[in-house]
Order: C-alpha cells, then sequence, then structure tokens
C-alpha cells in the first residue's frame, strides 16, 4: 500500500473513532446481513473489544441456539438474550453483533437504544438467501420454504430495524468494504449531527 493510502486508512479509523466517542457500537439486522463478520473487523480497526451476543449467550447457557430454541421455546430465549445483551452494553466500550431477532424485541430493543449507537446491516432478500442458505443452523429457517420465511421476516422486521440510529446497505462485496462503509457511516452522522 502507498504511504497516501496508509494515511487515508489511518485517518478512516482515527475519525470513525472518535465519531463514535466513548458509545458502544451495536450492530442490528437479519440473520445472513454480516453482523458478526462486519462486526469483528470493525471492532478491530477501531480498536475496540468485540462480541457476538449469540456466541456470548451460546457461551453462558453452554447450548448452542438451536438446542436453546429446541429445549425452551423462542419466548425464553428472547428473554435470556434481553439480560445477556443488557448486560454486554454495560461491561465498558464494545462492538456488540446482536442476533437477528434482538432488536425486534422490545425489551432488548430499549437496552440497545440506551447503550449505544446502533447500525443496520440492511441486505436485499437474494443476498440475504444466497449467505444464509450455506448453514442451516437458524432455527427460525427450518420451515418448508426458507426463503419464503426469510421475506416474510424481512417484511415484519424492516420497519423496526429502520429504528436504528444508522443504516448502512450491506452489499454483495467484501466484508473489509463493509467495514468501511460502517466506518464512513459513523463519521458521517457526527458531521450532520455537527452541522444542525
Ligand atoms: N460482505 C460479505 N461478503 C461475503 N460474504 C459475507 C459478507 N458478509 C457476511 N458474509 C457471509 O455470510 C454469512 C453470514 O454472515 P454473518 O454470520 O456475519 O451474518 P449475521 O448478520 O451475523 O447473521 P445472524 O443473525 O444469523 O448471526 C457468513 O458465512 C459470512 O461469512
Ligand atoms: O433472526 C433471528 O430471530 C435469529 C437470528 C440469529 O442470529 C439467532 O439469534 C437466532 O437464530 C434467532
Ligand atoms: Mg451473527
Amino acid at each position: 500500500m502507498s504511504e497516501q493510502l496508509l494515511t487515508v486508512a489511518d485517518s478512516l479509523k482515527d475519525r470513525a473513532r472518535a465519531a463514535l466517542g466513548s458509545r458502544n457500537l451495536i450492530l442490528v439486522g437479519l440473520m445472513g446481513a454480516g453482523k458478526s463478520s462486519v462486526g469483528r473487523i470493525v471492532a478491530s480497526q477501531l480498536a475496540i473489544p468485540f462480541i457476538d451476543s449469540d456466541l456470548e449467550i451460546e457461551r453462558v447457557s453452554r447450548m448452542t441456539i438451536a438446542e436453546l430454541f429446541a429445549a425452551y421455546g423462542e419466548q425464553e430465549f428472547r428473554a435470556l438474550e434481553a439480560r445477556v445483551i443488557k448486560r454486554l452494553l454495560k461491561s465498558g466500550q464494545r462492538v456488540v453483533s446482536t442476533g437477528g431477532g434482538a432488536f425486534i424485541n422490545d425489551r432488548t430493543r430499549k437496552h440497545i437504544k440506551k447503550g449505544g449507537l446502533s447500525v443496520w446491516l440492511k441486505a436485499d432478500l437474494d443476498v440475504l438467501w444466497d449467505r444464509v442458505a450455506k448453514r442451516d443452523t437458524r432455527p427460525l429457517l427450518k420451515t418448508e420454504n426458507p426463503k419464503q420465511t426469510l421475506e416474510g421476516l424481512m417484511n415484519a422486521r424492516y420497519p423496526i430495524y429502520a429504528q436504528a440510529d444508522l443504516t448502512v446497505l450491506s452489499r454483495d462485496v467484501r466484508k473489509e468494504i463493509m467495514a468501511d462503509e460502517v466506518l464512513k457511516a459513523l463519521i458521517e452522522a457526527q458531521k450532520e449531527s455537527a452541522a444542525s
């Protein structure tokens, strides 16, 4: 990388870091939007610890998400998810990638709104489907027509994800590019709030 390009990359990280300040950054959006994979890169760029709420739930319960759904049902899973996310948002600055349904739950959404800056990774159906079709670990998609189920979830959930502080379009580009777009969105949002 040329020296000039290195400087541009550094300044993007530094400016995004400054725009975020001491707040948590919380990624929300549907399954396959890239919250976990892009969130991890964003955290490393910002030099802030990363945590994935699905993995944290699996760690504390010593069960997989699929096992939790099967043993206790979705409602219990949501209650546990709300508790875990509330705690994560109070344990020092973090980049938190949430599970796809977290922001849809009223209680969890309140914790997220209060606990930091939320970013919706918004993707269209074909992008999501291409990604989730590769693994069958998602209990909500164990239906006869999972693509149709995913579309139903999009229709029901998109108006709620739209309440996130920022929206970034999750496109079919490399994860590193998506991470840069999240950093750019942080900088833009700060510019807009400074101008208003
Ligand atoms: N920009 C991208 N380009 C290519 N593949 C991607 C991109 N973002 C994510 N993926 C791939 O898509 C799959 C789903 O991504 P990821 O697990 O990050 O989604 P998620 O939003 O965390 O989903 P969930 O809500 O189920 O946890 C993974 O296999 C990941 O490697
Ligand atoms: O969209 C959802 O409701 C979910 C998404 C995953 O991240 C997991 O949290 C779980 O499979 C539920
Ligand atoms: Mg994830």
